[in-house]
């Protein structure tokens, strides 16, 4: 799992590490690992032109350090200082030792042909959206030439909720130090952070354990072990659906399919959808009466393509008054929304797995901060909410997170909401604990939706087809994490 700290966890692990190291030091070893990143993604130093965007910070200190570095191996880099009077004494010392030079107010800033740019204009200390001039900077930065690297994170995002409230910075890589903050993997920070690389300043051993975390294929892979010797098909827990109806009957093939091919044992469906359901897999115990006559199961799934009348509702109400994990879908969000006691009273865990829409029902909608209005939801209702969007958030009652980092926007296609609740119903049904199995099925949602978009455009079914395939690489070799 990779552990998603906030300014004030990292605020606090570097007091402690800044009182136990040499005046500096830690500087240096960020500005080291950065200009190692940016050595890395150039290819060569020597002949390359680099630009720094200079705050007056430590950001900026931590761009002059690299940008010496990067001269010293005979690069040609200009630095842009913001704040003259307030530019890293040491660092700007370090940079005109190794030859680099800083542009006047009016001079030639090199963003025009630089190879590389490097923000450092404001890091963890920044608030709101850029100042005017840093703007300007950031914007001729994006449509210049360069290579655009963000300095622990892209400026004019905020570092904890990746809301970003004017102009911001926009990287196609991310360099930050000691820990990743949740606002380069969430929200729009997302889309200006690109790929985030984590250097190790030393920082770890002091951090607070985070609240939030990414998940990687081996932590997914623990939810989806192949069946053992001592196992038959009742054993592993088996997923009731309700799903689908005479108007939507692929909403259930999609899902008991998504169920069924996620960790085959036993899937059963009740509803009106069962003749489609029957037809598309016959593996699936089908009937046609109410989730009362469907036989044992160990989780439910329920809502999409449902509908959301009096005879929805009443299945609703019946697959909440369980003692079962359920999965409230779709049409059932709809429901849950208007009648929220449904899901308050539950003693099993409930997962709500609304987009933005569907979430605003339950009050207001998300927001820019997702992490932190999926949190609120989840604490309201009891309830595991998981919000769907471009990095999907997973939050606890107890303040749980988890961002995806598998999301693709192939996935924005008709069912695949199906597709995921499926999977997640599947997953509960092991018993595992709903938040970290909400969290594994938007990941493996996601790792499918690569897979699939791999040889081409998708549709949900694409999906399901392709799961098997996509369980066996996450349990094995997989596709690459993030860097981060
Ligand atoms: N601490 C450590 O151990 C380590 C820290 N490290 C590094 O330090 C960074 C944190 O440094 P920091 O605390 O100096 O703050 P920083 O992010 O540079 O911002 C302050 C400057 O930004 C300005 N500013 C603010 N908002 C703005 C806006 N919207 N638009 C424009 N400007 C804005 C603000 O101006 P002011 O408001 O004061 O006028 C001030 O000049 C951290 O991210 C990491 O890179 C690494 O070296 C590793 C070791
Ligand atoms: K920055």
């Amino acid at each position: 799992m990779i552990g998603l700290s906030t300014v004030a966890e990292v605020r606090a692990a570097e007091d402690v590490l800044l009182a136990a190291t040499r005046e500096g030091a830690l500087m240096q070893r960020a500005a080291t690992g950065l200009a190692t990143v940016c050595l890395r993604l150039l290819g060569r130093a020597h002949g390359t032109r680099a630009t720094l965007l200079v705050g007056g910070g430590n950001n900026g200190g931590d761009a002059l350090f690299a940008g010496a570095h990067l001269a010293a191996r005979g690069a040609r880099v200009t630095a842009v200082l913001l704040d003259p009077a307030r530019a890293h004494p040491a660092g700007l010392a370090a940079l005109r030792r190794a030859g680099g030079r800083v542009a006047g107010p009016d001079g030639d800033d090199g963003l025009d042909r630089a190879d590389l740019v490097l923000d450092g204009i404001v890091g963890i200390g920044g608030r709101g959206g850029l100042r005017p001039e840093a703007a300007r900077l950031a914007q001729r930065a994006a449509t210049g030439p360069g290579l655009t690297v963000a300095v622990d994170v892209p400026s004019g995002v905020d570092a904890d909720t990746g809301a970003v409230g004017g102009a911001a910075f926009p990287a196609l890589h991310t360099v930050t130090f000691g820990a990743v903050k949740p606002g380069l993997v969430v929200g729009e920070g997302r889309g200006y952070a690109g790929t985030v690389h984590l250097v190790d300043i030393g920082l770890g051993p002091h951090l607070a354990p985070a609240r939030a975390h990414q998940l990687t294929d081996a932590d997914v892979a623990v939810h989806l072990e192949p069946p053992g010797p001592g196992d038959d098909k009742y054993s592993r827990g088996v997923v009731g659906v309700v799903a689908g109806s005479a108007a939507y009957p692929g909403a259930g093939v999609l899902c008991t399919g998504a169920a069924l091919r996620t960790r085959p044992g036993l899937v059963r469906h009740a509803g009106p959808a069962g003749d489609a359901v029957r037809t598309a897999w016959p593996e699936v115990i089908v009937t046609d009466g109410g989730p009362g006559e469907a036989g044992r199961v160990q989780a439910w799934v329920v809502g999409p393509g449902a509908g959301t009348d009096d005879a929805a509702r009443r299945v609703l109400a019946e697959v909440l008054a369980t003692d079962l994990p359920v999965v409230v879908d779709a049409d059932a969000l709809t429901l849950a929304a208007r009648e929220p006691a449904l899901v308050r009273g539950r003693g099993a865990p409930t997962v709500l797995t609304p987009h933005d829409r569907e979430f605003a029902r339950f009050g207001e909608p998300p927001g820019a901060d997702r992490i932190g209005s999926a949190r609120r939801l989840a604490a309201d209702l009891g309830a595991v909410v998981l919000l769907k969007g471009d990095a999907t958030v997973v939050a606890g009652p107890d303040g749980t997170a988890f961002v995806n980092a598998t999301g693709t926007s192939d996935l924005a296609t008709a069912g695949s909401g199906d597709v995921l609740s499926g999977i997640l119903g599947s997953l509960l049904a092991t018993g595992a604990p709903a938040a970290e199995a909400a969290a594994a099925a938007a990941h493996l949602h996601g790792r499918a939706g690569q897979v699939a978009a791999a040889a081409g455009p998708i549709v949900a079914g694409d999906l399901v087809r392709r799961l098997p395939e996509t369980v066996g690489r996450v349990r094995g070799t997989g596709l690459p994490d993030s860097e981060a």
